[in-house]
């Protein structure tokens, strides 16, 4: 049980009311809900359920997320390795089920690292439309992109940007945008105990400041029509419904959108809502969903893209930017080991080949990680296959594969980076599976399988 903060103490009995205070200070005696969500884009809830070896039972908000048990350990599973799903806080679930991405649709998760949200964004968009997923700090961004990469997304465009500077590249230009804020944490400290030690009375303030920064440019990259939802993993009403309350008394062109679930509590602002410890099993978590109004189809917002999308000096011009050399490079891999060619329009960042989506906004000066599905990197006249390209594959796009089995030691060989012994003739790239899906490259050489699993990536 953590050891909350006097000053945090008074205020949740402030808050809540001695009574329900009692319960709520009793949740902290049991253990916090650990929970996984499948990748729909990748495996069935049912095929998954009845493949994994863990005990899960269906999260009430979430139609792809289960709670696991204490002793399963899903982030050892080599299922995790292949993104077949993604361990995620079950109350963290519900942002995403109250976003409602539709395919097709432009999204921009605006906090978004390590990637929780963004990858169950990215389950409804599909392969299609754009999601931008954004985080300002640089370290994180790499996780980011990882993850992404891991659940097979292609349709990303993962920056390291101050919101700032979004806002005054991407006028008017989503139809959905998440602000899943930094905030201050109360509602994590089961938990993560350690995050009471970060606590202080005057952190909610702080918080709330960068909070309305956040949410004013959010508004600006809204499309009229569009829908904004604000999250955070607290309980201080500052950073919550008094941080909604004030952006709707700025911005008279936004309204509460209400939330209908019949799992969460309702916030004291009507149309938001709480998830308590106490209630369900879950973690501490506001969601206000809120909309701009007006027409998203307006001939105003219709000039505004055009904007964007004349003048493609460096963004979409760069896309066709492929010297020949690469292309036949590319054209010569794809016969030899796919039986597909990835559709371009192709994007090349310095030595690494992309195939971006046709949908993406203008790049140049914007700090881009990812611009799509990374394919490979051109060295020295070759073509190296990346491990985004192994994993954004799906069965019977590839030739050559070399299948492992979750239940036997190969495959935790071949995690830790070690090369194996392989029966057969075959020679060249080869995407190894864990039980028929991709965990990532591999090359034949005369019987010998030569790992090519990333290094950074390795099983310890
Ligand atoms: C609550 S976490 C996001 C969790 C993430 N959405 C997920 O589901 O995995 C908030 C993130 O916002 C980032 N952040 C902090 N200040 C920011 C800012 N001004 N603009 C954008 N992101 C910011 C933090 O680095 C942190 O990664």
């Amino acid at each position: 049980m953590p050891e909350l903060p006097a000053k945090f103490i008074e205020k949740m009995k402030l808050l809540l009311g001695e009574e329900e205070f009692n319960l709520f200070c009793e949740s902290y005696g049991q253990e916090a809900a650990q929970g996984i969500r499948v990748n729909p884009l990748k495996i069935s809830r049912d095929s998954l359920v009845s493949r994994v070896p863990f005990s899960l039972r269906p999260v009430p908000w979430c139609r792809l997320g289960f709670y696991y048990s204490p002793d399963d350990r899903p982030g050892k599973h080599p299922y995790h390795a292949a993104g077949l799903y993604y361990i995620q806080e079950p109350s963290a679930m519900a942002v995403v089920e109250i976003l409602q991405p539709q395919p097709g649709e432009r999204i921009l998760d605006l906090c978004a690292a390590p990637g929780g949200k963004s990858t169950h964004i990215y389950s409804y968009l599909g392969h299609t439309g754009l999601l931008v997923a954004n985080e300002i700090n640089a370290n994180r961004v790499k996780a980011l992109a990882e993850n992404l990469e891991r659940w097979g997304a292609r349709n990303i465009l993962v920056t390291n940007e101050t919101p700032e500077k979004l806002a005054e590249r991407m006028p008017a230009y989503f139809d959905k945008i998440l602000v899943d804020a930094p905030c201050s944490g109360e509602g994590m400290f089961r938990k993560l105990p350690e995050a009471c030690l970060d606590w202080s009375e005057g952190k909610s303030q702080r918080c709330a400041a960068m909070q309305k920064n956040l949410l004013a440019q959010a508004a600006s990259m809204l499309k009229p029509g569009g829908v904004l939802v604000y999250s955070t993993c607290t309980f201080s009403p500052e950073e919550n419904e008094e941080q909604v309350n004030s952006f709707l008394q700025a911005h008279n062109d936004f309204e509460i959108c209400p939330v209908e679930n019949d799992w969460l509590a309702p916030g004291t602002l009507a149309g938001t809502v709480r998830i308590w410890p106490h209630k369900v099993q879950g973690e501490g978590h506001f969601v206000a969903r809120l909309r701009k109004k007006g027409d998203a189809g307006a001939g105003r917002i219709l000039r505004a893209e055009q904007k964007l999308w004349s003048g493609r000096k460096s963004g979409v011009d760069k896309i066709n930017d492929v010297s020949p050399e690469v292309q036949k490079l590319f054209a010569t891999f794809c016969r030899e080991t796919l039986n597909i060619v990835p559709e371009g329009p192709y994007l090349m960042f310095g030595d690494q080949l992309y195939a971006v989506s046709d949908r993406l906004p203008e790049l140049s000066r914007l700090k881009i990680s990812r611009a799509g599905w990374h394919l490979g990197t051109v060295k020295k006249g070759r073509f190296e296959p990346s491990h985004a390209l192994a994993l954004g594959l799906h069965a019977g796009q590839w030739k050559r594969t070399v299948n492992l089995r979750a239940d036997n030691e190969d495959v935790y060989r071949y995690l830790k980076g070690e090369s194996l012994m392989i029966q057969g003739g075959e020679q060249g790239w080869a995407i190894v599976t864990v039980d028929g899906f991709p965990l990532g490259w591999g090359k034949l050489v005369n019987g010998q399988l030569k790992n090519h699993y990333p290094k950074g990536l390795r099983w310890g």
